[in-house]
């Protein structure tokens, strides 16, 4: 996995691809900030005539539900259907699922039309979707929901389910990330409370991802065979628009990344401002040595 998510950066830096995202305002600049700071495109269209156009030439697609609008809601719709007759990856980031039903209906109208890579939220919202009870707050997820050493068998259980019911890589945010492919779990375990502290490093985690979505395409085959052959394929063949595959790495890089930068920017910090820049720096400056030296991931 370490060698895998430094593979993975390094791809992206080279060959720069397009990502198009259609978010909401609030962190919309920010999105697209460390987007290009991994080295990728950012496009952030959301004209409901001329997503289709946009989609249809890029290398991933991210769809954020936050501070939704009609415009976007159609705007979605298309690209998701756009995404999917052109193979393009998409993550779906649940944002608010678990504070309007407005916004639930959505995100499942939106996995009636198509298949996304990943779904991302925070832990109440990944809970509203799978059809459990939740204890959002507004946007924020409610403690009573958050991951602990007594609940982590049985959230493992409902998200494991839930990933294989949409054949999709599931991304839960919180004070430590839940990543799974239906099989394996991965906690990512680096971050800082002053990642809360601002608004939007949700949002940015699922564009960093979003990012690198397009660097496990050709690479999936290949990954898949070689653990095989290795005898450690844990046995979950994920059939995303028509390939096999597996975009767990993507996931790892994207939170890891952000926890890693927060960890470094929150040293050099006064406070939210600074934190902000800092963070961003940090993103973009975080060397390999430091990814692999400071990187805190368990995996089971
Ligand atoms: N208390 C914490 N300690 C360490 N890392 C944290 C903490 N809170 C959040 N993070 C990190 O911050 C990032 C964003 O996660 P969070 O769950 O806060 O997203 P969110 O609620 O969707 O955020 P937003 O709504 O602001 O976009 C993740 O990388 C997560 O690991
Ligand atoms: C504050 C806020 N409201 C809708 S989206 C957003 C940014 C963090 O998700």
């Amino acid at each position: 996995m370490r060698q895998r998510i430094l593979q993975l950066r390094k791809r992206i830096k080279e060959e720069k691809p397009l990502i198009h995202c259609i978010t909401n305002p609030i962190s919309i600049h920010d999105c697209a900030n460390v987007i290009l700071a991994v080295g990728a495109r950012p496009i952030m269209a959301e004209h409901p005539a001329e997503v289709a156009d946009i989609t249809a030439s890029a290398g991933a697609l991210m769809l954020n539900l936050g501070n939704i609008t009609d415009a976007r809601i159609e705007s979605m719709k298309r690209s998701m259907r756009t995404a999917m007759e052109n193979k393009i990856p998409v993550l779906l980031d649940l944002v608010g699922v678990a504070c309007s039903d407005l916004r639930l209906d959505l995100a499942r109208e939106l996995l009636r039309i198509g298949h996304p890579a990943v779904l991302k939220g925070n832990m109440s919202e990944l809970l509203a979707v799978s059809g459990l009870p939740s204890h959002a707050i507004g946007i924020d997820a409610g403690v009573e929901d958050a991951l602990t050493e007594e609940n982590i068998d049985g959230v493992s259980e409902v998200l494991k389910a839930f990933s294989r019911n949409n054949q999709a890589i599931v991304l839960a945010t919180g004070k430590q990330d839940f990543v799974t492919d239906g099989e394996r779990v991965v906690l990512v375990q680096n971050g800082s409370a002053a990642l809360s502290g601002i608004t939007g490093t949700g949002c940015m985690v699922g564009a960093l991802t979003a990012a690198f979505l397009p660097g496990c395409e050709d690479n999936i085959a290949k990954e898949m065979t070689d653990s095989i052959e290795a005898g450690v394929w844990s046995g979950v063949e994920m059939e995303l628009n028509g390939r096999s595959g597996n975009y767990l790495a993507a996931a790892v890089l994207g939170t890891a990344l952000m926890g890693i930068a927060g960890e470094e920017a929150e040293k050099i910090s006064r406070g939210p401002g600074s934190f902000q820049v800092n963070l961003l720096d940090e993103i973009y400056g975080v060397s390999d040595r430091q990814l692999l030296d400071l990187l805190k991931i368990e995996i089971y």
